[in-house]
């Protein structure tokens, strides 16, 4: 039954326009559209977006901001009832809807010639937005509409144009739905020389977008830009040619477990499996649009190249080059093969054997070159700090049994365990000599419950939680009972099957900083996050990432953060990232590294002390 509250007719007296209720053109997830025509003039055809929120007034601006700029023409806004009313020029079919016909009426290289211009005539559309210091936020096929352009002037009429008639050679895409956009660039400095780029933040847990096109960033929290529009845009064209998206077709509980689902798996596949049956020059373009810093300003011109693979005729030198590049055979190890030590080609594995971040690194270079897609690897994450302080020392074994026994000998020399990890065969323990500690227990246990209940145990007992990991069967845990005036005030855990980012975000504003963490798969999703009120930090992050989130890392290093926590969970790194109420602390290093005792003899030599240890994927 249509809604009454609908206005029949819209807009003051001398600039009415008619809303027609049966001609439904959308429905979005903030109101409807509807077509409609001038009261005045009924050739003029018009659609008329009804938006229940005075989140329409942002998009309005947008509208008139963007005015003759790829968005369409505003006729009239202003509120009619509940109603917040946009009148605007009529548009033709989704880009979705359009690539679907087309999809089963046209061959495959007609398609194909039709969606690359289609791509580039949206990047350029991207690029005249982002120029104006805004991001669009929600790019899908679904918000570029084709242009109406009646085949008969004198009759024409939007809804009655053949959608796989329409040449998108000859016309361009329109944008609607600014109702996400934001500003890249700060307000203050938007007219001057001196662009200054919005900060960033990572809210985690907080995603807006559209799960199927969104970017690996957003899907994270992180703050929006540039990149995000342009790593939607690889998508929407990915679906445009193929009408599919790998992630697509996720079932769970809810919408949260369902982007889990899709996050996993776009998160897990390389940039070649997820253009495996597309153009090879898009590899590149996602490969791209993944690796791009924050702050940087895209390289347009480049994907516009890789965008331009209808013709292949059309060579330009960037082009051939692009080519030459596609079809060299893929380097690429399989996850598992690559985790297994010595595993992955000698040049790989020669050029990936260590890399380091360190806390005051120089300033990065703009990429300017088609980026080589990186293999999916896991190496040991060696986090050490300035200066070594008190005695250090470290033991690996396969069997828990030898670790314990090994640990006995080192308690027995006054070195306490600070850290335990294990990689999926191997458990290393780091031991120093704390001064805050007393006594100190090892253990092992099988089962979630098992966990719980040790760990209330030993609360009962005056012992906290120092360390965790998860290995094959189990989870090793490490308690501690500290010095008297050096223990925490209290301690708390969560168990959950997703990382509890409200519970996190709970204890924070409660003075709790999470001390250790660890993750299983199997034989279930699990988290366990044990956080302290008594650390030495007055603020603490959570960052979530396939691989080693450089650029961020620095920001917080900046900010005066040191990685206090490294673990995996699932195909993504858990970093922790604690602000020291000290500031005594110096430099922070990080290395990821398939010899990881190589590192530590490193960080001795070099004075340092070692932070944590964690064994997570680095690309
Ligand atoms: N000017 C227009 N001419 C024709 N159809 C339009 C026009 N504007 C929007 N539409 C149709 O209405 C749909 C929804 O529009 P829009 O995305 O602006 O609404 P929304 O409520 O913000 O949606 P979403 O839930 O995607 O954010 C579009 O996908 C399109 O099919």
């Amino acid at each position: 039954m249509a809604d009454d509250s609908i206005p029949s007719c819209i807009g003051p007296k001398s600039n009415q326009y008619v809303l027609d209720r049966t001609q439904l053109l959308g429905d979005g997830h903030s109101g409807q559209v509807y077509a409609g025509w001038k009261a005045s003039n009924s050739a003029l055809q018009v659609a008329i977006k009804l938006d229940k929120t005075s989140g329409a007034k942002h998009e309005w601006a947008m509208l008139r901001k963007m005015q003759g700029k790829g968005v369409p023409k505003v006729h009239y806004t202003g509120v009619s009832g509940k109603w917040h009313v946009c009148v605007m020029d009529r548009l033709g079919p989704t880009l979705a809807t359009w690539a679907d016909s087309m999809r089963y009426t046209h061959p495959h290289s007609h398609l194909r010639e039709q969606v690359s211009a289609v791509g580039r005539k949206l990047l350029r559309l991207l690029q005249g937005l982002h120029e104006k210091g805004d991001i669009h936020g929600d790019v899908k096929p679904e918000n570029f509409l084709v242009p109406f352009k009646p085949t008969d002037e004198s009759q024409g009429n939007v809804a009655q144009t053949p959608v796989t008639n329409i040449d998108m050679l000859t016309h361009d895409p329109v944008m609607v739905d600014l109702g996400f956009s934001s500003s890249w660039r700060k307000k203050a400095t938007a007219d001057r020389e001196g662009v200054t780029h919005i900060d960033y933040s990572q809210a985690l847990g907080q995603f807006h977008g559209t799960t199927r096109y969104a970017s690996l960033h957003c899907h994270a929290g992180r703050t929006l830009a540039r990149r995000d529009d342009l790593e939607s845009l690889a998508y929407t064209v990915l679906y445009l040619l193929q009408g599919r998206l790998p992630w697509q077709g996720q079932e769970g509980a809810d919408k949260e477990q369902r982007d889990q689902k899709v996050l996993r798996i776009k998160g897990s596949m390389t940039p070649s499996a997820i253009c495996a049956t597309a153009p090879q020059q898009m590899k590149f373009y996602v490969t791209y649009v993944r690796q791009l810093p924050f702050h940087e300003e895209p390289d347009y011109e480049f994907l516009d190249h890789c965008l331009n693979f209808g013709n292949y005729t059309l060579m330009t030198a960037w082009h051939a080059q692009l080519k030459a590049m596609a079809e060299t055979p893929d380097e690429a190890a399989p996850a598992a093969a690559a985790s297994a030590p010595g595993a992955g080609s000698k040049r790989k594995r020669d050029k990936a054997d260590t890399a380091e971040d360190e806390r005051s690194g120089g300033a990065k270079k703009v990429k300017t070159e088609p980026p080589q897609e990186p293999c999916r690897a896991f190496m040991w994450f060696v986090i050490s700090n300035n200066p070594l302080e008190g005695r250090e020392a470290y033991t690996s074994h396969t069997t828990y049994q030898n670790l314990l026994n090994k640990v006995n000998e080192f308690w027995k020399q006054g070195l306490w365990i600070k850290h335990i990890c294990f990689d999926g065969s191997v458990y290393t323990a780091l031991f120093n000599s704390n001064h805050k500690y007393a006594q100190q227990t090892l253990s092992h246990q099988t089962s979630l419950e098992d966990l719980k209940r040790f760990i209330k145990e030993y609360w009962n007992k005056g012992y906290y939680v120092t360390s965790l990991a998860r290995d094959a069967i189990g989870w090793g845990i490490v308690v501690t009972k500290f010095q008297p005036q050096q223990a925490y005030y209290k301690q708390s855990y969560c168990v959950s099957c997703m990382i509890p980012i409200n519970w996190i975000k709970q204890k924070w504003q409660k003075d709790f900083f999470i001390s250790c963490c660890a993750f299983s798969e199997e034989p279930q999703l699990a988290s366990v996050i044990i956080m302290s009120k008594g650390e030495p930090y007055s603020s603490q992050k959570v960052e979530v990432d396939f691989k080693y989130p450089s650029e961020v890392i620095h920001k917080h290093w900046d900010a005066g953060y040191i990685i206090t926590n490294v673990a995996s969970w699932q195909d993504q790194n858990v970093f922790v990232l604690s602000k020291p109420k000290a500031t005594t602390f110096s430099t922070q290093v990080s290395s990821r590294t398939r010899d990881y005792k190589k590192e530590i003899k490193s960080a001795w030599d070099n004075n340092r002390s070692m932070v944590t240890l964690g064994y997570c994927r680095v690309t």
